[in-house]
C-alpha cells in the first residue's frame, strides 16, 4: 500500500473578526496524500482553499484537528514544506542563483552542494543563462519559474502551491503547468495545488479536491486516472471533458449556495433595518 504522506485529520477553523463575529471557514477536513502524489484543490470563492494550504504550511494555526507530515504534527511554519503563492515573492535585491540558494544558505549547505543542486534547478526550470538576472528584469512566467525552482532546493517533503499561475496569460499558464508537472513526475515531488480553473486542476492532479462552501470541506475526491507523463493533448480528451463537465458542475453547486447564502443575509439586513425603522417612527 502507498504510503501516507500527509495527514489532514478533522480540520477545523473558526476566525474571529475585529467586532467579533465568527467565520467558520472549515468543518471537518479529511483527507490522506500518498507519497508523490500530486492532489488539487478547487471550489468556489471563499470555501477555504487558501486556509486550508495556509494550516498545512504551519502559517495558520487549525481551530481543531491536526496535521501530519510524514507521522509528525505540524506546528508552525518549516523548511520541509515549500510554498509558492501567486504573487511574486521573489527577493527583488537577490540574484536567479542567489534567489534560489537563499535557503540552502540559511541551512548551512557547503557551497558546493549549493552550486550543483541551483545550477540543477536553474535548468530544470528552463532558466538557464539567467543565474545573474535580478528579478524585476524577468517577466511574470520567469518568476514563478524561479519561486519553483526556490522552493524546491530545501527538498521539501511537501510542495504547496496557491494559485502560483493566476496572474498568468493563458498561453504562459499552459507552458508553466506542463513544466511544472513533469518537474513533479520526475522528482517524484509531493504538491497540493490550489486553484480556481477546472482545466488545470484535472491536467495536473492525480485527484482533484473539490470543496463545499463554506464552512469549507473535502465534498469530493475525484481521482484522475490519466497515466503519467501526462501529454497536454489529455486536455481534449472524451475523458477530461467528462471529469470537467463533472467538476463544474459540482462547484455550480456550491458557488449557488453561497449565492443563495448571501441573498439571504442582504434580505436579513433589509428586514432588521425595517424593524428598527418601525421601533424609531411607529
Ligand atoms: N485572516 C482572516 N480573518 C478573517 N476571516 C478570514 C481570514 N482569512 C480568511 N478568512 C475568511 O475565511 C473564508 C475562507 O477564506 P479563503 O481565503 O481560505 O477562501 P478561498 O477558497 O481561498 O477563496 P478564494 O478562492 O476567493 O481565494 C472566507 O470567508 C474569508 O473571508
Amino acid at each position: 500500500m502507498a504510503e501516507k504522506k500527509l495527514i489532514i485529520e478533522n480540520v477545523s477553523k473558526v476566525f474571529h473578526t475585529p467586532g467579533g463575529h465568527p467565520i467558520e471557514a472549515l468543518t471537518d477536513v479529511n483527507a490522506y496524500v500518498e507519497e508523490g502524489e500530486f492532489v488539487t484543490i478547487v471550489g468556489t470563492s471563499g470555501c477555504g482553499k487558501s486556509t486550508l494550504l495556509r494550516i498545512v504550511a504551519g502559517l495558520d494555526a487549525p481551530s481543531g484537528g491536526r496535521i501530519l507530515l510524514d507521522g509528525r504534527e505540524v506546528g508552525g511554519p518549516g523548511a520541509d514544506r515549500g510554498m509558492v503563492f501567486q504573487s511574486y515573492t521573489l527577493y527583488e535585491w537577490l540574484t536567479v542563483y542567489d534567489n534560489i540558494a537563499f535557503g540552502m544558505r540559511l541551512r548551512g549547505a557547503s557551497p558546493s552542494e549549493i552550486h550543483d543542486k541551483v545550477r540543477f534547478l536553474i535548468d530544470k526550470v528552463g532558466l538557464a543563462g539567467f543565474d545573474d538576472v535580478y528579478p524585476r528584469f524577468l517577466s511574470g512566467g520567469m518568476k514563478q519559474r524561479v519561486a519553483i525552482a526556490r522552493a524546491m532546493a530545501n527538498d521539501p517533503k511537501i510542495l504547496l502551491l496557491d494559485e502560483p499561475f493566476g496572474a498568468l496569460d493563458a498561453q504562459t499558464r499552459t507552458i508553466m503547468q506542463e513544466l511544472l508537472l513533469q518537474v513533479a513526475e520526475e522528482q517524484k515531488i509531493t504538491v497540493l495545488f490550489v486553484t480556481h480553473d477546472i482545466d488545470e486542476a484535472i491536467f495536473l492532479g492525480d485527484a482533484v479536491y473539490v470543496m463545499s462552501f463554506r464552512p469549507g470541506t473535502i465534498k469530493e475526491e475525484v481521482k484522475i486516472d490519466v497515466p503519467h507523463p501526462r501529454d497536454h493533448e489529455v486536455r481534449t480528451s472524451p475523458f477530461f471533458t467528462e471529469i470537467k463537465r463533472r467538476i463544474t458542475q459540482s462547484i455550480r453547486e456550491e458557488t449557488l449556495k453561497a449565492v443563495e447564502a448571501s441573498d439571504a443575509s442582504a434580505r436579513g439586513l433589509s428586514r432588521r433595518g425595517r424593524s428598527w425603522l418601525a421601533r424609531l417612527f411607529g
